[in-house]
Order: C-alpha cells, then sequence, then structure tokens
C-alpha cells in the first residue's frame, strides 16, 4: 500500500461550519502528567465541559496523545497494510433492506454508556457479534472509545479474526486522521463522524482521508440545520444518520427521526437517495415502522438488543 497521504483541500467560502461543541478546554487542559508527576494548575468554572459530548471530546484530545506515543503513525500504515481489506458497509444495508423490505439492522456492541452505565454483565464483543450476525443484523457498530463505553479497537479486530462476516463500524469520537487509520488497521470498514463535533471543513477533510483507505462514513446529525450543512458535502462513500439521543442531555425522541425526514433537507435526502439511519432508542417492532415510515433505509439499535438473553432471538423479534 502507498504511504497515505490527503491532498489539499478546497473547501467553499460560503459553507456553514458552526458546530456546537467547543474542541478544547478554553484556559487549557489544566495538568499534565509527565513521567511520576502530575503538574496541575488551577482552572476556573467556566473551563467545565458544557456536557458529556464535550467532556468526550476533550478527553479525546489527550487519550490521542497517548495512543500515538504507543503506536505511531509509522506502525499505523504498517498494521493498514496487515488488516483484511474492507467491505462495503452500506452495500451490505442496501442488499439486507432489498431482500428483507425492512431496514438493513446495524447492530451495537455496546457494553456501557454515559447515559445507561453497564447494559451488559458479561461482555463478550465476538459472541455478541455471532449473535447479532445469526438474527439478520447487515453490520455491526463497535464502541471503541474505552473510558466512557468501555469499549475497544481490541474488539474490532477480535470481532474480524473470528470470521463474522457483517461490515464494522468503528464507534468513535473521531477528530483526527489518526484515529481513521487507527480504525482501518483494526478491521474496520467504516466509521462515524458527529457533525456536532466537526465543522465542514473538518468534515471533508476526514471524509477524504477515511476513503483514501477503503473507510466508508456514517456522518451523524441530531438537528435540521446539521443536516442542512452536511448536505453541503460530497458525500461519496457516506451514509449518514439522524440520532435520536440528544447527546448533550441524553433525551431520547424518536419523533426527531420523523422532524427531520419531514423537513427540506431530509427530502433532500430522499430524492437523492441517500441511506439514512435512524439511531438510538428503537425497542419494538413499532419503533423500527416508525422510522422506516420516516424514510430510514437503516437502523442502529444497541441497548435494546444487547441487554437480552438470547440475542439471536431479539434482533429476529425486532425485524420481525
Ligand atoms: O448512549 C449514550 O449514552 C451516549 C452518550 C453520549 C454520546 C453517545 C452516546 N451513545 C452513542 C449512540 O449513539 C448509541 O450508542 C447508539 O445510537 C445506540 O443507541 P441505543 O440503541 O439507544 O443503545
Amino acid at each position: 500500500m502507498q504511504p497515505v497521504r490527503c491532498q489539499a483541500i478546497q473547501v467553499p467560502a460560503n459553507l456553514a461550519t458552526e458546530v456546537t461543541i467547543r474542541r478544547r478546554p478554553p484556559e487549557g487542559i489544566g495538568s499534565q502528567a509527565c513521567g511520576p508527576v502530575d503538574f496541575q494548575v488551577p482552572l476556573s468554572a467556566a473551563n467545565k465541559p458544557a456536557n458529556i459530548l464535550e467532556e468526550i471530546v476533550w478527553w479525546k484530545a489527550q487519550e490521542i496523545e497517548s495512543f500515538k506515543e504507543r503506536q505511531p503513525m509509522l506502525r499505523l500504515q504498517m498494521l493498514m497494510k496487515l488488516a483484511p481489506p474492507p467491505r462495503d458497509f452500506i452495500g451490505a444495508l442496501r442488499a439486507s433492506q432489498q431482500r428483507t423490505s425492512r431496514p438493513g439492522l446495524i447492530a451495537e456492541v455496546k457494553k456501557a454508556s454515559p447515559s445507561k452505565g453497564v447494559i451488559k454483565e458479561n461482555f463478550d464483543p465476538v459472541e455478541i457479534a455471532k449473535a447479532y450476525e445469526a438474527g439478520g443484523a447487515a453490520c455491526l457498530s463497535v464502541l471503541t472509545d474505552r473510558k466512557y463505553f468501555q469499549g475497544s479497537f481490541d474488539y474490532l479486530t477480535a470481532i474480524r479474526q473470528a470470521g463474522v462476516a457483517c461490515p464494522l463500524l468503528c464507534k468513535e469520537f473521531i477528530v483526527e486522521a489518526y484515529q481513521l487509520f487507527k480504525a482501518r488497521a483494526a478491521g474496520a470498514d467504516a466509521v462515524l463522524l458527529i457533525a456536532a463535533v466537526l465543522p465542514n471543513k473538518d468534515l471533508e477533510l476526514l471524509i477524504k482521508c477515511a476513503g483514501r483507505v477503503g473507510l466508508q462514513c456514517l456522518i451523524e446529525v441530531h438537528t435540521v440545520p446539521e443536516l442542512e450543512r452536511v448536505l453541503q458535502l460530497d458525500l461519496e462513500g457516506c451514509m449518514l444518520g439522524i440520532n435520536n439521543r440528544d447527546l448533550q442531555t441524553f433525551k431520547v425522541d424518536l419523533n426527531n427521526n420523523k422532524v427531520i425526514m419531514d423537513s427540506a433537507p431530509g427530502q433532500q435526502v430522499k430524492e437523492r437517495g441517500i441511506m439514512m439511519a435512524g439511531e438510538s432508542g428503537i425497542f419494538t417492532p413499532e419503533d423500527v415502522a416508525f422510522v422506516q415510515g420516516a424514510g430510514c433505509g437503516a437502523i442502529l439499535v444497541g441497548e435494546s438488543l444487547v441487554k437480552q438473553d438470547d440475542i439471536t432471538a431479539a434482533v429476529e423479534m425486532l425485524l420481525a
């Protein structure tokens, strides 16, 4: 494989770039561990994250630094060469949708979350992935964040090595290209990009970098203005998702799916034939029908499936 180089990208000046999440604490991080010493300076209350999403994103800057120390880019490039080839994540959803006349299921391998704490005790990511596949999932979403979701990049590798055929989404809070390369090296086929975190310039850059290493992107929105902004991008190799969970307040509202798909930008999604996933808070076949009726060709489901004892049966019932 050629060394990974992204060309300079021209971003039209008229692209809206507003995001609600600050990428760094305004006064800096306030503490830094240097060998055995943890240096700290006092910071004002204004330096606190405004919500959980901002807290997670602030943490990512530090996490990425420590990943880079242990796995420099050169090593990741070597691991990417050894990784199994990427598979067509969006194609698998379309194929499933055509075969079953139901939305393609992205089933989430999720041990814990900031809103629910531990969801699944005795968590075995490979067994869960196999059970999802046996039940009829088209694709899997694997949470890789360790601190807030008890996930791991190793789960992607383990699931892939176990022979699971469903394409894999790396469910991470991506703010840097380094994380894309880490996802591909671990065996991911697609990555999540969150519009609330990333302005369009960053999205455009990350979509290009992802494409360069064969990764497709699921770009997640939560509001109509976010969707309007994202639709200005070149969405080659991308699908979209509407998260029904407000990541700033944890409130889940399935109706958000309908409101967004009924809006003018939602109409455009349908006209352009862009694959759209309804995400979060999907528990019953009626919920699936509601999201499908709103115009989604895919659903992303975690908690309601992963917490069941018989996961395969739960998938079959949800899609029945
Ligand atoms: O799930 C959370 O509590 C959460 C908190 C902060 C940021 C992201 C969060 N979840 C990520 C997701 O979007 C969900 O894991 C995914 O859509 C599945 O949702 P569910 O079916 O409700 O488990």
